[in-house]
């Protein structure tokens, strides 16, 4: 094995930081073919599904693939934008606006980009382009508050892979979690706050979190417990007494226990037991996406007024708004820590000088035309 060709090494030459924003990827069309190529990436990941790979090949080739791409890629067209998938418009408009938060904290030579861990942009194809660009210090930012070695430590492993072809390897720092960030529960609180400002309060608030393997949990995935830990931080600061909130756990995959109670049972027995209207937000996903567009939006509500309800309202994920950038953006900075990412003053006056010399210059040529 070879290792990837460097560019020649000199010496003096800039060295920048960056953050990369990575989130899990999203099919390039809403078509089968697509959906196919999206599916065989993510589901052959080790860490998704945790059966002999033998097995799992035949399962997956012989009957989830040829079934479940023409079924997804019909879910996906009913949310697709004119921009694209909404998990990759927002996560792209999420890495600019990050970038222009973290500038305005003064990091301005720090570079924001944003990464798939399936599909595209890849992350090896990220990771290239910032090398390419000089940068020697890189935080891996994923965009899932929860840890879940189905998902974080899959983004992980995605570097690690990457990283083992380069001889030349820049400085490091994974984001593991921020299940109990402030920023990010106040966010959370904030924009539930606003939509019951704007239409009252429901009889139940439902957070539901993506579910997983019941096995992971049972064999050690801390996921479930920082899910429940998010849960209580929000409630509290939302004042919410427990018969107020309830916990569920969203897109079972496969036949196996996912972690329960299921959303959609659960909304169903509210409806049943005569709640009128529930509110349900989902926590675990910081852009809107098919599983809380298509699935809760509109999946559970049809389920939810089939069983009697009567108003069902989505809270929208936290996408673009202003508190959570600003969490991101200092998540990112308790992660950045040391890294020059500001100007220095000698640099700053640099700066300032060219461009009042280019300043000067464009109204010398607009004297003399
Ligand atoms: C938020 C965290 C997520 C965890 C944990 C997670 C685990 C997990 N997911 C699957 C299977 C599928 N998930 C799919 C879509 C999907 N999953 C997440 C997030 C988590 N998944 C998101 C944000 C999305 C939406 C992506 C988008 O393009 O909008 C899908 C594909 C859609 C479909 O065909 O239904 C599958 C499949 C497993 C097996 C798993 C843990 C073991
Ligand atoms: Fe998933
Ligand atoms: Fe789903």
């Amino acid at each position: 094995m070879s290792f990837a060709k460097e560019p020649p090494f000199a010496h003096g030459s800039i060295s920048r930081s960056a953050v990369v924003l990575v989130n899990l990827g999203t099919p390039d069309a809403p078509t089968r073919g697509a959906l196919r190529r999206y599916l065989r990436e993510f589901l052959w990941d080790r860490r998704v599904v945790e059966i002999p790979r033998a097995l799992w090949w035949l399962i997956l080739h012989g009957a989830i693939l040829p079934f479940r791409s023409g079924q997804s890629a019909h879910k996906y067209a009913s949310i697709w934008t004119r921009e694209g998938s909404p998990l990759k418009v927002h996560t792209q408009a999420q890495a600019r606006l990050l970038q222009e938060a973290l500038a305005e904290r003064g990091h301005s030579e720090l570079t924001v980009a944003m990464a798939m861990r399936y599909g595209s942009p890849s992350l090896p194809d990220v990771l290239a382009k910032l090398k390419a660009e000089g940068c020697e210090r890189i935080a891996i930012l994923p965009a899932y508050p929860q840890y879940s070695g189905t998902t974080t430590a899959s983004i992980y492993d995605a570097v690690f892979a990457h990283y083992k072809n380069i001889r030349n390897v820049p400085e490091l720092r994974l984001v593991r979690n921020y299940h109990e960030h402030e920023g990010y529960i106040g966010a959370l609180a904030e924009s539930v706050e606003a939509h019951w400002e704007q239409h009252g309060r429901p009889d139940k608030l439902v957070m539901s979190f993506h579910g997983v393997p019941k096995r992971t949990l049972l064999l050690g995935d801390p996921y479930h417990c920082e899910c429940l830990k998010t849960a209580r931080l929000l409630a509290s600061r939302l004042k919410l007494g427990a018969d107020d909130y309830v916990v569920t756990f969203q897109s079972r995959f496969g036949k196996a226990e996912w972690l329960q109670p299921y959303t959609a049972p659960t909304v169903e027995a509210l409806a049943r037991q005569g709640a009128r209207r529930v509110d349900v937000i989902c926590p675990g996903f910081t852009s809107d996406c098919l599983e809380t567009l298509e699935e809760i939006a509109m999946e559970v509500r049809a389920d939810f007024e089939a069983a009697g309800g009567q108003e069902f309202h989505y809270i929208p994920c936290l996408n673009e708004n202003p508190a959570w950038i600003a969490a991101l953006a200092e998540i990112a900075e308790q992660h950045i820590i040391g890294w020059p990412t500001m100007q220095t003053a000698a640099q700053r006056e640099l700066h300032k000088k060219a461009a009042e010399a280019a300043r000067a210059a464009a109204l010398q040529l607009g004297a003399e035309a």
